[in-house]
């Protein structure tokens, strides 16, 4: 789609207002547009539940016993009621916008709401009454010479096609252009001869749209139609004036936002319905970012065909005005709150509209030439008054002063370019790169086990740092820090193990059970040991090669951080393996109460002497405080090794039966002929003592065994815990370098350090705003992409805003916003098998979502007494003689992204149905899902399916 006619060059100049001539920012004009109510809501006894209390209020009517969900009250720049005709809509809503493309200022008039709330009908008639004024005014402005041509297209499922070359049935693509934004590629554009020809036009486009019926409307739009007007005009007899206006004109009609619920939606439809929500999701994310206004940082215009066409209308140069239309009926509340809420958040967005201005390149030369020639005729013409010479003279000075300071600029420049080659030469180890912010977050973790000088410096960084978020040098310095990590803790975990066997082969004293797990787990232990050792030249701040071109190099580093992927896998798959065989031996060692129950344990007598005389025991818990918390010190964790294997071989006794248990140890293990029977009279003291402190002996070898067992276990499980949060970090760098790469791809120039803003240190208010934000972007993205309602609950419940949670939400934000644009990606295409697995849809979510729900649905049956249940019944309200009321009442849980009571109790119900509070079962662990390249997305999912897997469904 072009604007630009061959032959011409657009100057675009501020908008300017009546009082003055000072470009103006503007915020786009919304207005909210009520419809009576339809037959279909009047026969089901649908109630009207919004008013229009003035020309700018909107209030929702509550009934008198209801939990009224705030506000209750909207404002904006107008509202209009049932009894509003579409011409006063356009008179006094939007009729100063849609003229402005006649004053060569870009403008889009547009419709948003929900399924069946009146767009389709509202932007019909507001086309037509435009089109009328377009052509009064031209009949009315005689000096001037309009042309105006038409292009209409649509995006139907994440596919744009031509309406008014819909015969050729093309798929068309977008183009990025440096000038022009975003361009339809060979997008047919009409010359209307004359308004009937444009409505004529305009016919076609409307007739060609896709249309399907819905249970909420018989002639639903399924896909977002936008129709552009381009306008130029030029004076016609003017031979002086170079100026011509040009500007485009969009009446853009979207597709209703629905709940398959409510439309009783299946196959087509439904699919269609997941493209338009995700795509209006996309939009309502450009909005909300747009309303934060310096704040917003990337605006993902980007992740939608729809955003990407309408660039320029939000937030860009134009003049734009919204139209959100609600459907009055009681049942569509929650609709039409969210369609309040996205209106709210648009008042806030400003644009930069300006006049775009053609120069003809013939009438531009002509007038250069003549420009030329009198300021020839002027050099030649001495002059009396010698001001000209003056003023030669003073810009001659003012060039030499400009020069000088080019000069002192570029000798500054040589300097630092000087400096920073010296400082990568010397390993960058006089300045560090300054930390991005999300590595901030990622080494947030980590800091515990980075030197204290190093995060002292990272916080300094911090301070004054620019967004170098994403620059290619950080990067990677960040990725070695990572792997060096990562290398301690697989040498940690390698010592671990070497402590586990040495306990292991200390405590032969199960029955054939134990000796297997015994057995096994040396060999898990072996086989764990036989993974290959990190590259041992990977280090922190090492030298960067700088001969190889900066994105080699990264491209390098990624490939290499993937290929560890595996690794960080291995190791935690082998920490599994081992956590299971602890566990089997464990429940293979002989309980406690196999005891004689006469045979008071010493841990029943004297507790404190538990310590003394279990001499395993006491070493080991003291020292595991050590060997778990400091295991990256270079002494922990081997000198743990040396002591436990000391201590392994001579256990230290307590005094008051060390006699006694040297006897024993000087003896072989007493047998049945060599002890006798123990419960013997005729025993000697010396023999009954010997064998009832045998079997104390025996006792507190199992005991001491158990614990030991027992603190390798919470060891294993710590060790797994840092591993998964080092798999969080890469996933996070990951995203990094991809952001890096996607940027690149766009032609962002990252040295471009002007435009980007600072950076400061964040701090925990603003932090706390930032999780609300995510927190809310993540709800909605959770919505649209049909996510697992039980993984939405966990995460809901586990990351409540805590600093430590900055990464979670983070890495979770980043995949769903990577899920959504997969998903539009995948359009129409039926979805590539990956292996034997097949790749998530949105058909396979949907599929999986109503299994899940399936699920809970018995669980209700089993996990709640039928008071409680019917109690649920009211409270949301499910008709209490209905049928299938289970199914009914878990299909209303997390249906409402932007009501924060329905999600949080949503979130309860559910937990209480899987179980997970009660077993204090949530685990950050559980989050902890491989990252893989974009191009094969299937295991981020299945990290969501897991969960379903894991209960069964
Ligand atoms: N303000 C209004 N006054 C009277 N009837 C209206 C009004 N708005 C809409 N309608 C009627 O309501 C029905 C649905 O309207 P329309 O098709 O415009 O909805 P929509 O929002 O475009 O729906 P979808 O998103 O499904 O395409 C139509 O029959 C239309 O005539």
């Amino acid at each position: 789609m072009t604007i630009r006619t061959p032959g011409t060059k657009i100057e675009r100049t501020p908008v300017t207002t009546p009082g003055g001539n000072r470009a103006r920012e503007e915020k786009i004009v919304v207005t909210v547009r009520l419809r009576p109510l339809n037959k279909r809501e009047q026969s089901s006894k649908d109630h009207m539940s919004w008013e229009c209390i003035d020309e700018h209020t909107i209030v929702y009517k509550s009934n008198p016993n209801e939990r009224v969900p705030q506000p209750t009250s909207f404002t904006f720049d107008k509202v209009f009621g049932p009894q509003c005709s579409t011409e006063i809509v356009y008179e006094d809503g939007v009729k100063t916008v849609a003229l402005s493309a006649l004053m060569g200022i870009n403008a889009t008039i547009f419709a948003y709401g929900q399924t069946s709330s009146g767009k389709t009908y509202t932007m019909r008639g507001i086309t037509e009454k435009a089109v009328n004024d377009i052509y009064s005014h031209i009949m009315n402005t005689p000096e001037r010479d309009f042309k105006i041509k038409i292009s209409g297209l649509e995006i139907y499922n994440e596919n744009v096609k031509d309406l008014l070359n819909s015969d050729s049935g093309r798929t068309l693509k977008l183009l990025d252009d440096p000038e022009k934004g975003t361009v339809v590629e060979k997008l047919v554009e009409e010359t209307a001869n004359d308004d009937q020809h444009l409505r004529h036009l305009i016919q076609i486009c409307d007739a060609q749209r896709q249309v399907g019926e819905t249970a909420l409307n018989d002639t639903s739009s399924r896909s977002h139609q936008i129709i552009r007007l381009t306008i130029e005009s030029t004076l016609r007899e003017s031979p002086d004036c170079v100026r011509s206006y040009i500007a485009s004109l969009n009446f853009v009609d979207l597709a209703g936002s629905e709940r398959a619920s409510q439309t009783n939606a299946e196959g087509a439809r439904l699919r269609e319905g997941c493209h338009i929500n995700l795509s209006l999701m996309t939009l309502t994310t450009v909005i909300r970012k747009l309303s934060m206004g310096k704040r917003s940082g990337h605006v993902p215009y980007r992740d939608s065909k729809l955003t990407r066409i309408l660039q320029h209308s939000l937030g860009g140069n134009a003049r734009t005005a919204i139209i959100c239309t609600l459907s009055p009926a009681s049942s569509h509340v929650d609709q039409s709150r969210n369609t309040l809420f996205f209106a709210t958040r648009a008042k806030e967005v400003t644009n930069n509209a300006q006049v775009n201005m053609v120069i003809p390149d013939k009438q531009l030369v002509k007038h250069l030439q003549k420009e030329v020639a009198r300021l020839e005729t002027q050099l030649r013409t001495p002059d009396p008054s010698n001001e000209k010479d003056f003023k030669i003279q003073q810009m001659e000075r003012e060039m030499e002063e400009l020069k000088r300071q080019r000069d002192l600029a570029q000798s500054q420049v040589d300097e630092l370019r000087r400096k920073l080659e010296e400082e990568q030469q010397q390993g960058m180890k006089p300045s560090d790169p300054p930390l991005s912010p999300v590595a901030k977050k990622c080494l947030s973790f980590s800091a515990t086990l980075l030197p204290r000088n190093d995060r002292t410096r990272k916080t300094m960084g911090m301070q004054t740092m620019r967004q170098s978020s994403t620059a290619p040098f950080t990067l990677m310095h960040e990725i070695r820090k990572l792997e060096h990590l990562q290398e301690q803790l697989g040498e940690e975990a390698n010592r671990a193990l070497e402590v586990l066997q040495k306990e292991v082969s200390c405590h032969r004293l199960g029955n054939q059970d134990a000796a297997e797990t015994i057995a096994k787990l040396q060999a898990e232990i072996r086989e764990m040991r036989a993974i290959p050792p990190l590259e041992k030249e990977v280090e922190v701040g090492n030298v960067i090669s700088v001969n190889k071109s900066v994105s080699a190099n990264l491209k390098e580093e990624i490939t290499r951080l993937h290929s560890q992927g595996s690794t960080i896998a291995d190791l935690e798959e082998k920490l599994e393996n081992v956590q299971k065989s602890i566990e089997k031996l464990a429940m293979s060692l002989p309980a406690n109460n196999d005891q004689p129950s006469n045979d008071a344990t010493p841990k029943a007598k004297n507790p404190a002497k538990k310590k003394k005389l279990l001499p395993l025991v006491s070493n080991n818990s003291l020292n595991r405080q050590n060997f778990l918390k400091s295991p990256c010190s270079p002494l922990s964790a081997s000198k743990q090794v040396m002591n436990c294997e000391i201590e392994n071989r001579a256990p230290v006794y307590d005094d008051a039966l060390s006699s006694e248990t040297q006897s024993v140890s000087e003896k072989d293990t007493p047998t049945k002929s060599e002890g006798g029977d123990v419960s013997s009279k005729e025993n000697t003291p010396y023999r009954r003592s010997s064998s009832v402190n045998m079997r104390k002996m025996q006792k507190m070898f199992q005991n001491a065994a158990e614990e030991n067992v027992r603190s390798i276990k919470t060891y294993v499980t710590e060790l797994k815990e840092r591993v998964a949060k080092l798999q969080y970090q890469k996933q996070l760098l990951v995203c990094q370098v991809l952001e890096l790469e996607a940027n690149e791809a766009a032609g962002y120039n990252m040295e471009d350090a002007e435009t980007i803003p600072e950076i400061q240190e964040e701090s925990p208010a603003s932090w706390q705003l930032a999780y609300r934000e995510q927190r809310q972007q993540i709800i909605e993205l959770w919505d649209v992409c049909f996510v697992s309602i039980i993984h939405r609950t966990q995460f809901y419940l586990l990351f409540k805003g805590e600093p430590a949670d900055q990464i979670y939400v983070e890495v979770e934000l980043r995949r769903l916003t990577w899920l959504q644009q997969h998903l539009m990606e995948i359009g129409n295409a039926s979805p590539a098998r990956v292996g034997n697995e097949p790749t998530v849809s949105l058909s396979s979510s949907v599929r999986a979502l109503k299994r899940e729900r399936e699920f809970l649905a018995k669980r209700l049956a089993t996990r709640l007494t039928a008071e409680e249940r019917d109690a649920l019944y009211i409270k949301w309200e499910v008709p209490l003689e209905g049928k299938q009321r289970r199914m009914q009442f878990v299909s209303k849980l997390w249906t409402n992204p932007h009501d924060e009571k329905h999600i949080q109790e949503s979130a309860e119900i559910v937990a209480k149905l899987v179980g997970f509070c009660e077993a204090g079962n949530m685990s950050r662990e559980m989050f902890e899902l491989n990252f893989v390249v974009p191009s094969d997305k299937r295991q981020w999912f299945m990290g969501w399916n897991q969960i379903s897997d894991l209960l069964h469904l």
